[in-house]
């Protein structure tokens, strides 16, 4: 099973630049969870302030008894072997095909003998989707490609928490819906603890167990996913919808008088007294619905994670919002993420939608 990832008071800068502040949520043992946040909100920095790579100034993580942030160089290094980072351009050495990618870490860090190396490099391969790609070089196979292969190199040391940054980023949304897809069934088979940055609605949607969001140098809360999904709170609206009216601009946050200007003409457009352009903002996107989250495929084994998961929203339902315990009911009687069925089976058809009929292993 995975390990728990506690995460009390942290706070980062950069010389005068707050990052964020005060930051606390727990990763729970096995789960998966996405951080959302726009752009430059200090979501790479929160998944390198996790292993130990930057030091925020105040705060702790804690890890299998190890503070990542304060404890000693040796102490991190051996719970940073825990970890596995898949980032954001798969991080490969472009020299080096993908066999000797995947393989380096084993090479560097362990014992183990050629024969041992090569079973485990292919099983990983195999498990992303990458059998019979070994001897290609980075330079040679897409964008998709070189993350599956980023995020077997990954799996090579049996990491408990993997992170991934932006395991979307430059993806079309076809191959968007097979990583999501490899994800969920790479916690199926390992329980790993899982956190996913991305500022994809549809991995948001579809793929944690938990989400949180950094916005405005704090975290707007984090939780089961129905809580953010149905939050009121304005930006988090706004950036569920996709839309231009709110308090996220174009580089970070808006001014007060461009929101103040955009909340007048909402109201004139509510009154019927809006200008056409006025009227045209007003139809962006609406906010998408809760749609069923992806169950493993078909031969794999439940997620214990969404069973503990749904273990803890039972504790927690009483304490959350209505909208979110609604949306968890009718997410339920749908036939929730850790419901077992007999057959070993889906339930929905790979993309947490109906209607489609992607299946595990794809090509991304
Ligand atoms: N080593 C560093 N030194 C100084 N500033 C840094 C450093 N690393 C990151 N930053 C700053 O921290 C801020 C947050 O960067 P980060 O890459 O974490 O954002 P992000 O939310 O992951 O953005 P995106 O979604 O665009 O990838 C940015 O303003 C960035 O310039």
């Amino acid at each position: 099973m995975g390990i728990e990832v506690v995460v009390e008071g942290l706070t980062k800068s950069f010389g005068r630049q707050v990052i964020w502040r005060d930051v606390s949520l727990t990763l729970p043992a096995g789960e998966v969870s996405v951080m959302l946040g726009p752009s430059g909100t200090g979501k790479t920095v929160f998944l390198k302030s996790l292993i130990g790579l930057l030091k925020p100034e105040q705060g702790r993580v804690l890890v299998d008894g190890v503070d990542m942030v304060n404890d000693s160089d040796h102490r991190i290094y051996a719970k940073r072997k825990l970890f596995g980072l898949m980032f954001q351009d798969g991080a490969l050495f472009g020299s080096m095909n993908l066999f000797d990618n995947i393989a380096f870490p084993l090479r560097e860090h362990t014992r183990k003998r050629e024969p041992e190396i090569r079973r485990i490099v292919l099983e990983r391969m195999d498990m992303v989707g990458l059998g019979g790609e070994e001897k290609k070089l980075p330079g040679q196979i897409s964008g998709g490609m070189r993350k599956r292969a980023g995020l077997a190199r990954a799996l090579v040391m049996d990491p408990q928490i993997i992170l991934c940054d932006e395991p979307d980023s430059g993806l079309d949304p076809v191959r968007t819906a097979y990583i999501s897809q490899l994800l969920i069934d790479l916690n199926a088979r390992i329980d790993a603890t899982m956190l996913i940055v991305t500022h994809n609605l549809e991995i948001a949607a579809t793929v944690p167990d938990n989400i949180g969001m950094l916005y405005r140098r704090d975290l707007v809360g984090f939780g089961p996913r129905e809580v953010l999904l149905t939050s009121e709170e304005p930006a988090v609206e706004q950036f569920l919808r996709g839309a231009r009216e709110g308090p996220i601009g174009m580089s970070e946050e808006k001014d007060a008088a461009t929101l103040a200007a955009e909340q007048a003409a909402a109201q004139r457009i509510a009154s019927g007294e809006g200008s056409a352009y006025e009227g045209s903002l007003a139809t962006t996107l609406r906010r998408p619905e809760i749609v069923p989250q992806l169950r493993p495929s078909p031969g794999l084994p439940h997620r214990q994670g969404a069973i503990r998961h749904a273990a803890r929203v039972d504790e927690l339902l009483p304490t959350l919002p209505y909208a979110a315990q609604q949306a968890i009911f009718t997410d339920r009687a749908s036939g929730s993420a850790a419901e077992p069925r007999a057959n070993g089976t889906n339930g929905t058809n790979g993309t947490g939608r109906t209607g489609r009929t992607d299946q595990a292993g794809g090509r991304a």
